[in-house]
């Protein structure tokens, strides 16, 4: 296991570049097996989630290159292969090859996933686009198999709910088939617009990415004939904002898109943070007095629920309680009592409602991080605390954190990593 190491109280200053988003870069990579040539990526963030996709890939004789941001894929000898379940169960987008194998070869195999535990994540929305494209679903223990015995059609499909990942797993196997498909109630997050670029660039007919009706209409190949570029990934820049008004007496937050981070933008204006928004970068000035806010988390647009747990510390500084309404994981609370360790004064109302009220005296303690956002928090956490914190379970954190160590000590920060003999939970 890995311990984040935390001396905090230390004021942040200066700059920091936002990486590729990682919500791209693991829907990109499965995506790259539909492609008939190597395929290259450029600004693919260091993070845990594409060392575990590579593994995945290596198991169907895809390989692959990684270093410096730099990422080639080679499909052209793909395999059909039994996917290696540790790496599977490491993240949750490892389920973007059923959509892509079943694109490739018209038939998939794959364990559930596992990511986050954030609560319930049911892929019932996922099956309903493969279905509605021909194929057949069946579940034997923990797999799924899929097949399309009489081949993938396209077609029209009305998504129950709004769903990042069952709008890709949608455009990922609905690529090559035959036909027309048109996905509607489709997730609009900057990622799928991202994916579709990609698809396109490669000779994907993909139209409306960005807005709830994407129309697809199938290809025989896909072809790369340059590189592609990932956008930044706007969680990390709302985390990296969050931690520069909490604790930065002048931060510049570099390489973001500040469309994407419009609702996030917002609150934090409301909070009484005067940022200075730039065309790709934002400055955040040292904030004296926070004001309290409400925050709903709805699908983009909207406010990220990804952005939630790491607003929260920055919360405790303002004069009254904030409220904030977790509409799309109501169980993503498992930060809470880790700050409370902190000192902070964090309620869990009830399912998703989450008061945030004052707290003064912050005491580094020794916390644990449930999954990525929750470890956000606390690692921001940790640097407004005085004193040491110490955050097991780190993994979770660098699943999806682009080389956060040398970032936040670019920025004055106090933090290190070690391994520890205790396992990972
Ligand atoms: C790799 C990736 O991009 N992960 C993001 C993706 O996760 P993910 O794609 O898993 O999240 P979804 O957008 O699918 O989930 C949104 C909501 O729909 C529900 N749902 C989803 C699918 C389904 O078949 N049935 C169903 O009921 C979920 O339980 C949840 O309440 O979007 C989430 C919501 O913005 C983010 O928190 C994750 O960071
Ligand atoms: C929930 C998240 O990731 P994943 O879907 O990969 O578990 C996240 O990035 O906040």
């Amino acid at each position: 296991m890995k311990k984040l190491i935390i001396h905090g109280g230390r004021r942040l200053s200066g700059e920091v570049t936002i990486g590729g988003a990682k919500n791209s870069t693991v829907a990109l990579i499965p995506a790259s097996i539909l492609a008939d040539s190597v395929v290259n990526f450029d600004s693919v963030p260091d993070i845990l989630d594409v060392y575990n996709l590579q593994i995945i890939m290596r198991s169907m004789n895809v390989q692959s290159s990684f270093a410096n941001g730099e990422l080639m894929i080679d499909p052209t000898a793909i395999e059909e292969a039994e996917l290696p379940s540790t790496a599977i169960k490491s993240l949750r987008a490892s389920y973007y090859f059923m959509g892509s194998l079943l694109g490739r070869f018209g038939r998939a195999v794959v364990t559930f996933p596992g990511g986050d535990n954030i609560g319930p994540r049911p892929i019932d929305q996922h099956v309903k686009g493969f279905e509605a494209l021909g194929a057949e679903v069946e579940y034997d223990d923990d797999t799924v198999r899929i097949t399309a015995p009489n081949g993938l059609h396209g077609t029209r499909i009305y998504m129950d709910m709004v769903s990042v990942g069952a709008t890709v797993n949608t455009i990922l196997a609905a690529v090559k088939a035959e036909g027309t498909t048109i996905l509607e109630n489709a997730a609009k997050e900057p990622e799928i617009i991202d994916l579709a670029t990609f698809l396109n660039n490669m000779g994907a007919k993909i139209r409306g990415a960005g807005t709830d009706t994407i129309r697809i209409v199938g290809v025989e190949k896909l072809i790369s004939n340059n590189v592609h570029t990932v956008i930044p990934d706007r969680i990390e820049a709302g985390t990296y904002l969050s931690m520069a008004a909490a604790q930065g007496d002048g931060v510049l937050v570099k390489n973001i898109i500040p469309e994407h981070l419009e609702a996030f933008i917002a609150k934090m204006i409301e909070a009484g943070v005067k940022l200075d928004v730039h065309e790709d970068s934002i400055y955040v000035p040292k904030t004296d007095h926070f004001n309290a806010i409400k925050i709903k988390t709805t699908p983009f647009p909207g406010f990220a629920t990804d952005l939630q747990q790491p607003i929260t510390p920055l919360l405790t500084l303002a004069d009254k309680e904030s409220v904030i309404t977790e509409e799309i994981y109501p169980e993503r609370t498992r930060h809470i009592p880790e700050l409370n360790k902190l000192g902070m004064d964090i309620d869990n109302l009830s399912h998703g409602l989450i008061a945030i009220r004052p707290s003064t005296q912050l005491m580094g303690n020794s916390v644990s991080a449930a999954e990525i956002r929750a470890g956000a928090s606390l690692v921001i956490g940790g640097l407004m605390a005085d004193g040491q914190t110490v955050i097991k379970n780190s993994e979770h954190i660098l699943r999806g954190y682009d080389r956060l160590i040398q970032k936040i000590t670019q920025l004055n920060g106090d933090i290190r990593i070690e391994e520890s003999d205790e396992p990972m939970h």
